[in-house]
C-alpha cells in the first residue's frame, strides 16, 4: 500500500475519532470547558474519560473501595493508572483519608494524596516494589501486622518481606485499567490482555486483605445485604474463550463474588468489561 493512501487512511480515522470524542458525553465533562482542574463541587473534573467507569462501578458496589468500617483507611492499589484519572476518583470517594498507590509504565501528573510509582506491571521487580510499599503503608483498624509497626523501617522491615508471600494482605482493593497497546493481531492482543491479567491476579492474592475463615460472606444488619469482608479486585478484560477459563479456575475459588460488568459508559463497540471480585477468600486448596 502507497504510503499517500495510509496517510489518507488515518485521516479519515482520525476525523471519526474527532467526530465520536466530539459527541461523547463523558468526554465533555471529562475536563469541563477544556481546563482539566475545572469542576462542580459535587463532580469535580477528571482526567480520563475511563473514570466514570469507576464512578459507575462504585456507585453499584458501594464497598468496592474497601468494606465500610468507620474511621477506616483504605489502602488502593491502581493499575494501569495514567493519566491518573481512577486515582482522582478513589482519592475523591475515600475523601483524600486513603492510601492510593498509583502504577503505570507512563508519567503520571501529581495528584494529593496518591502515591505514583512508574514502571512496567510485568516487571518481578516493580510488582515487588509495589508490593514492599503497600506493607509500609499506613495500618487499618483491622490489619494484623501490629507486630511490623512504623519503627521497623528500614532494611529489617523490608528483609522480613521480600519472599513471595505476605502472611496477611494490607490492600482494600487492587484496580486494574491496565490495556496494552493493541496490535490488531486478536491472539496477540488476547495473549498481552491476558498476561496483563493474570499478573493482576497473581498481585492481588498476594496483598489482599483476606477474609477470616468462615466469614467469607455476612449479611448487613438494616438491609438485610450480603457484605464480602475480603478485599475486592476489579480487572479490566477483553471478552474471549480463553477470559472465560481464566475466570473459572483463577478468580471464581478465590473470592467471595465474581461479576462481569460492563459500565454504560463503556463503549458498546468495544469488547472490554470489567470483573468485579467481591471478598478475597484466600486459596481454596487451603481452606
Ligand atoms: C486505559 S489506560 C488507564 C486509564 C486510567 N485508568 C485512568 O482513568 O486515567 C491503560 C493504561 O495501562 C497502562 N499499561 C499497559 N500495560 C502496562 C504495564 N505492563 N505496566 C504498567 N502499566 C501498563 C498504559 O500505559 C495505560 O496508561
Amino acid at each position: 500500500m502507497r504510503i499517500t493512501s495510509l496517510l489518507l487512511k488515518s485521516s479519515s480515522s482520525s476525523s471519526r475519532w474527532i467526530a465520536r470524542q466530539s459527541r461523547d458525553p463523558y468526554v465533555k465533562s471529562r475536563s469541563g470547558s477544556g481546563n482539566s482542574s475545572s469542576g462542580s463541587q459535587n463532580q469535580p473534573a477528571y482526567r480520563s474519560r475511563s473514570s466514570f467507569k469507576l464512578l459507575s462501578l462504585a456507585t453499584k458496589y458501594p464497598s468496592l473501595l474497601g468494606p465500610t468500617t468507620a474511621g477506616d483507611k483504605k489502602v488502593i492499589v491502581d493499575l494501569g493508572a495514567a493519566p491518573g484519572g481512577w486515582s482522582q476518583v478513589v482519592s475523591h470517594l475515600t475523601k483524600g483519608r486513603g492510601k492510593v498507590f498509583a502504577l503505570d509504565i507512563l508519567d503520571i501528573e501529581p495528584i494529593p494524596g496518591v502515591e505514583v510509582i512508574k514502571g512496567d506491571f510485568l516487571s518481578e521487580e516493580v510488582r515487588e516494589e509495589l508490593r514492599i510499599r503497600t506493607i509500609h503503608s499506613k495500618p487499618t483498624s483491622q490489619n494484623q501486622h501490629e507486630d511490623h509497626d512504623k519503627d521497623k523501617v528500614g532494611e529489617e522491615y523490608t528483609s522480613t518481606f521480600t519472599s513471595t508471600t505476605t502472611p496477611q494482605g494490607m490492600v482494600d482493593c487492587v484496580l486494574s485499567d491496565m490495556m496494552a497497546p493493541m496490535t490488531g493481531n486478536k491472539t496477540r492482543d488476547i495473549s498481552l490482555s491476558l498476561q496483563l491479567c493474570a499478573a493482576a491476579t497473581v498481585f492481588a492474592r498476594d496483598v489482599l486483605k483476606q477474609a477470616p475463615k468462615g466469614e467469607e460472606v455476612r449479611k448487613e444488619k438494616e438491609k438485610g445485604k450480603k457484605v464480602w469482608p475480603g478485599g475486592n479486585l476489579v480487572i479490566k478484560f477483553f471478552a474471549h474463550p480463553d477470559m472465560d477459563e481464566f475466570r473459572s479456575l483463577e478468580l471464581d475459588p478465590w473470592f467471595g463474588k465474581v461479576v462481569v460488568e460492563k459500565p454504560k459508559e463503556s463503549r458498546s463497540e468495544s469488547s472490554e468489561a470489567y470483573w468485579v471480585c467481591l471478598g478475597y477468600k484466600g486459596d481454596p486448596t487451603l481452606r
